[in-house]
């Protein structure tokens, strides 16, 4: 048996672990690294990755359409497949293992385990390390709806975001379950490469988490390129119809597809680590860590794993808080102003607090909503038929911002300005007085700072 001891052993290496490792194994720290699939994790090969590689070509033919003199450019599908292919490496990670251990770690396959703790003991298969710091990093997992029939249902016809984003052919019709960020990217995804699809949400918006005016634009947004969307339902069952599927609804309706993709949700994956067991606190599934994202002495928890926001930037940032503080350092994180985004077309993001949240904690709420092309340039030197909103959320009695929502080209990039206000507390004057280059979408802030009122 190996017997092993090492400064830090990193469970799981998608981007919260390969971060938290790279910083680690730079400083010059004896690290192992413990990987049960891929390195490079849920993003990289079935997740954020993937999808906008997908995503991409079918919005820069929507783009060309709305470009003065171009016409549509054609989608080649084996073209966009093989080129996804690369973008996930054939789900081969030999060179990141390589990698790994050329920069000195200790690579470890199979699923890693806490065996016991002073010191902290991890087991991989037959092999054993002791260390001084263990981080978990060990992600999530797609939360099954209870619909009766799935489990006696396989994978060729139901689809996570594993299924979806590795998919060879495009479905003629597929059923979406779930209406937030995973069920949106996917369902506009495959309605722009040729599926029909119907879109299933429980609740009574579209990407419901965030501003209700912005589930609206989405919405709207379906409703024009012809996706079916059902709100406030769910499917409660489904059956084996020929090749494909018949989905039931609650209210009786029938909806029949070739293949449903399971969009709902995503929860903490720690089976099978011997958390509970060494001591560490479980809430539902998701690790319990401070504010420094430590579990216990010695143990961290960064990524979807500690169940807060499930994005590869949080999994990332956590992973520099926790090598910074393995290094000596005290670092606590901010999960202050975090910027979420929907990668479809045009993009959804939001940032801060809606304006209900806002009032319901008792601010002195104020809010502003300007039509981009009625108000800036940037839009139509973009599109000839623009569209795009952008939406500020005020504390009038702080005069900062404490929220902003976008429906917008790009609004990935440039809901980051927002970001950063939000997070500093910059005064609205001083973002007033700032001098956004010309003509771009930062512009917007100017005049809905100035609708505002403050
Ligand atoms: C379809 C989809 C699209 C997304 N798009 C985006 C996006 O555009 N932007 C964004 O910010 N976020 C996106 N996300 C969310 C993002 O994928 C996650 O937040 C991110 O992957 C979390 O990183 P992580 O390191 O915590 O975990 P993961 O990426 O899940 O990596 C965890 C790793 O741990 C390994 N592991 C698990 N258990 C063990 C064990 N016992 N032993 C050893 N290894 C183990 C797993 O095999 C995996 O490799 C998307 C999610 C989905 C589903
Ligand atoms: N661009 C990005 O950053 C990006 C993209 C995709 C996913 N993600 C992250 O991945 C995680 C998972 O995303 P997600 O969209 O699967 O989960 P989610 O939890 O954000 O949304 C799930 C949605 O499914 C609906 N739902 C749940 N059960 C249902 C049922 N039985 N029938 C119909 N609808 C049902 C819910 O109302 C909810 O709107 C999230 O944390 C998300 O932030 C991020």
């Amino acid at each position: 048996m190996e017997h092993e001891h090492v400064d830090a052993v990193v469970i799981g290496m998608g981007p919260g672990g390969e971060t938290v490792a790279g910083r680690l194994l730079a400083a010059g720290r004896r690290v192992a690294v413990v990987e049960r699939e891929l390195i490079g994790g849920e993003c990289g090969y079935w997740a954020c990755i993937p999808t906008k590689v997908l995503l991409r070509p079918p919005e820069v033919g929507r783009e060309a359409e709305g470009a003065a003199g171009l016409s549509r450019p054609d989608l080649e599908w084996s073209g966009l497949r093989a080129y996804r292919d690369r973008m996930i490496r054939h789900l081969d990670d030999s060179a990141q293992v390589r990698g790994y251990r050329d920069q000195g770690a200790l690579v470890l396959r199979g699923a890693g385990r806490l065996t016991g703790r002073d010191p902290w003991r991890v087991g991989v298969g037959e092999a054993e390390l002791t260390a001084d710091h263990v981080v978990v990093a060990t992600g999530s997992e797609p939360v099954l709806p209870p619909i009766e029939g799935l489990a006696e249902l396989d994978s060729s016809v139901v689809w996570t975001n594993r299924e979806a984003t590795t998919l060879t052919d495009v479905p003629e019709r597929a059923l979406v379950v779930g209406g937030s960020a995973v069920g949106v990217e996917l369902g506009q995804f495959l309605a722009r490469v040729g599926s029909r699809v119907t879109v299933v949400q429980r609740g009574p918006r579209l990407v419901d988490r965030e501003e209700p005016r912005l589930c609206e634009l989405i919405g709207d947004q379906f409703e024009r390129e012809g996706i079916t969307v059902h709100l406030n339902t769910q499917v409660s069952s489904v059956a084996r119809d020929g090749d494909g599927v018949e989905a039931t609804l609650e209210g009786g309706e029938r909806v029949s597809a070739d293949v449903v993709v399971l969009a709902t949700g995503r929860r903490p994956r720690t089976g099978g680590l011997g958390l509970a067991e060494v001591g560490a606190e479980l809430d539902r599934s998701a690790l319990v860590v401070d504010e420094r994202c430590r579990a216990a002495p010695g143990l961290w928890g960064i990524g979807d794993v500690t169940g807060r926001a499930m994005f590869t930037h949080v999994a990332k940032y956590q992973g520099r808080v926790v090598a910074d503080n393995i290094l000596g350092g005290d670092r606590g994180a901010d999960y202050t102003a975090v910027p979420r985004v929907v990668f479809s077309h045009p993009e959804i993001a939001g940032v801060g607090i809606t304006a209900d949240q806002a009032r319901e904690r008792g601010i002195d709420t104020v809010t502003a909503e300007v039509d981009l092309p009625a108000s800036l340039a940037r839009p139509w030197t973009y599109d000839t038929d623009p569209r795009g909103t952008l939406g500020l959320v005020a504390d009038r009695g702080h005069g900062v911002l404490v929220g902003a929502w976008a429906f917008a080209p790009m609004a990935s990039e440039w809901i980051h300005t927002a970001a950063l206000a939000i997070r500093t507390g910059l005064p609205v004057a001083a973002l007033a007085d700032s001098i956004p280059q010309f003509p771009t979408f930062n512009e917007a802030y100017l005049v809905a700072l100035e609708e505002l009122g403050l």
